[in-house]
Parts: C-alpha cells; sequence; structure tokens
C-alpha cells in the first residue's frame, strides 16, 4: 500500500521505504519444551513502520527479544544492514542503532524527564568516567552536547513543561512518551516499541500514533512495533506480519492481512480483534 509512494497520514506525508534493512531467516526459539517461534522469516525495509501482531503468547515480544539479542534464536539468521549478525548481545545490538521500549514502562522513576533521556545518551559517550566525575575538559563539552540533543528531543515530544519532573509523578501516556525520548536519544537506526499505545486513552493514542509518524519522517527511523489496537496498526503501518501460537499466518500489507483467512480465523478463535 505504501511501499512506494508517500501517502498522507495524520497530516504528514510518508517517505518511500529503501531497501531491506533487517532479515529475519528461519528463525525458531524455544523455552525448555516450549516453541515461542518456529521457522519465522520476515525482512524489514529502512523507513517503513512494520507491525507485529497476533494473539497473546504468539511471540511478540519474543521476536523483538530475538531482534535487540535478548534472546538467541537456536535456529535461523539474522541479516543486519548486510551482516550476519551472530553472537548479538543486547549492548552490541544497542551499539549498532537498534532501540526499544518496553510492553512495561522501564524508566528511573524518581529521576527526571531530563535525565531519563540523558540516560539513552550513554551509548554515545566518549569520555571516560573520571573526565565525568571530574566534569573537566573534554567531558564538560561532552555533557553539553549531549544536553543539547536531549533538550532537542524534549521540544520534539512536547514535553518542555515537565522536563524537571520526577518521571514517577507523570500521568501513564506521558511516561510512555518519556521511555520514546529515551530510546529517542539513542538515535537508533531501527526502533523497536513493544506495545507504545498500551493503557492509554482515546486523545493519548492518537497523540502517540502523531509521535510515531513524526520520528518515521522526520528522522527517517526505521520502526517495529508491537500493538494490540488493529485500528492503530491497520492506519500507520506500511506492512504488518501475524503471528500465531509461535507461526507465522500472515505478512502484507494491512489491505492483506485484513483480508487473509487465516488471521481472520486466528482472531475470531481467540476472541480478541
Ligand atoms: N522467558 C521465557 N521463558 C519461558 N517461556 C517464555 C519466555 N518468554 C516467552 N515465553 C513463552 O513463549 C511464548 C510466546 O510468548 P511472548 O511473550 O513472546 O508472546 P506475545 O505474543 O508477546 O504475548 P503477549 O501479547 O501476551 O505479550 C508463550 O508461550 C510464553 O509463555
Amino acid at each position: 500500500m505504501r511501499m512506494n509512494e508517500p501517502e498522507a497520514h495524520f497530516g504528514t506525508v510518508r517517505r518511500p521505504a529503501g531497501p531491506v534493512i533487517l532479515d529475519l531467516k528461519n528463525i525458531s526459539l524455544s523455552f525448555g519444551g516450549v516453541k515461542a517461534l518456529t521457522d519465522i522469516s520476515f525482512d524489514v525495509r529502512q523507513h517503513e513502520i512494520r507491525a507485529i501482531i497476533g494473539p497473546n503468547g504468539a511471540g511478540k515480544s519474543s521476536m523483538l527479544n530475538v531482534i535487540n539479542g535478548v534472546y538467541r534464536p537456536q535456529q535461523g539468521q539474522i541479516v543486519y544492514r548486510g551482516e550476519v549478525r551472530k553472537n548479538m548481545d543486547v549492548h552490541a545490538a544497542a551499539k549498532s542503532g537498534i532501540a526499544r521500549t518496553f510492553q512495561n514502562i522501564a524508566l528511573f522513576k524518581g529521576m527526571t524527564v531530563l535525565d531519563n533521556i540523558m540516560t539513552g545518551r550513554n551509548l554515545k559517550m566518549k569520555s571516560n568516567f573520571l573526565l565525568q566525575a571530574l566534569y573537566w575538559g573534554p567531558a564538560r563539552r561532552e555533557e553539553i552536547a549531549h544536553r543539547i540533543k536531549a533538550e532537542q528531543i524534549i521540544d520534539f515530544l512536547e514535553i518542555q513543561a515537565i522536563r524537571k519532573t520526577p518521571v514517577g509523578r507523570l500521568p501513564y501516556g506521558l511516561q510512555k512518551r518519556v521511555e520514546l525520548g529515551r530510546a529517542l536519544a539513542a538515535e537508533p537506526e531501527i526502533l523497536l516499541l513493544d506495545e507504545p499505545m498500551a493503557g492509554m486513552n482515546v486523545e493519548e493514542k492518537q497523540d502517540m500514533c502523531r509521535f510515531i509518524l513524526d520520528v518515521n519522517d522526520q528522522f527517517g527511523t526505521t520502526i517495529v512495533l508491537i500493538e494490540h489496537d488493529m485500528g492503530v496498526v491497520m492506519d500507520i503501518s506500511d506492512r504488518v506480519v501475524v503471528l500465531d501460537y509461535g507461526k507465522k499466518i500472515g505478512d502484507g500489507t494491512p489491505d492483506q492481512v485484513r483480508g487473509n483467512q487465516d488471521v481472520i480465523n486466528a482472531y475470531l478463535g481467540k476472541g480478541c480483534a
């Protein structure tokens, strides 16, 4: 639907998707006797918004955890930016430009919004611990540069008014926005979002949709997201992959997936369309 030509969404014009940036080939992952993923293959194109959907326990979070190196699949291959990734761990994934948010917010609740977003810059910091502790010379200049970047993200996400507020005091929807900000602070090439709208009211969902589309459009960030709200998924995604019991049962544009009988059956069977 939106692979080759930009379309208007929430008032923005989408940039066209580029070449394949992430290729997942025949991924299988088990936990003891539980098969979380069985022979899953799909790819992600540069700049696209790629959704992973499926009923509870389908393997969606496991898939994200494979992509960012939390889990190592027993079988299969991951090709990122044309290179087969071996022994990927979370740190290596983050360093190579893959950032994520979590289903349950993972922020430092006692710290301010600004400080939480600054933690997202850690991987970009070059000066050593001693220089940072002394706040001297290069460390000071670096800190200032990182703060400027953090402030730009705060402006982009329209959270200037709460930049000094401890995150734990914020309503849930704003905490989710701060979490997005922290992931953006790493300037990722691929952003993995695990249920970015979970627990939000309609207005908060609309805001989050707009920010996801703006991130994708203005920074060119490739986005892979898990989301249960079908309206949102079908509205903002370029392509959707559907999992059920750890197997892939559908893959295509929102229209193709909507008309896929296996997908309809899986959702009707679980009663959560
Ligand atoms: N760390 C783990 N140890 C054991 N089993 C796990 C682990 N993580 C996931 N599983 C199992 O793998 C399967 C897929 O789980 P996963 O959380 O990936 O599904 P999901 O589609 O994200 O579900 P939900 O929508 O409920 O979050 C489930 O049967 C789950 O119990």
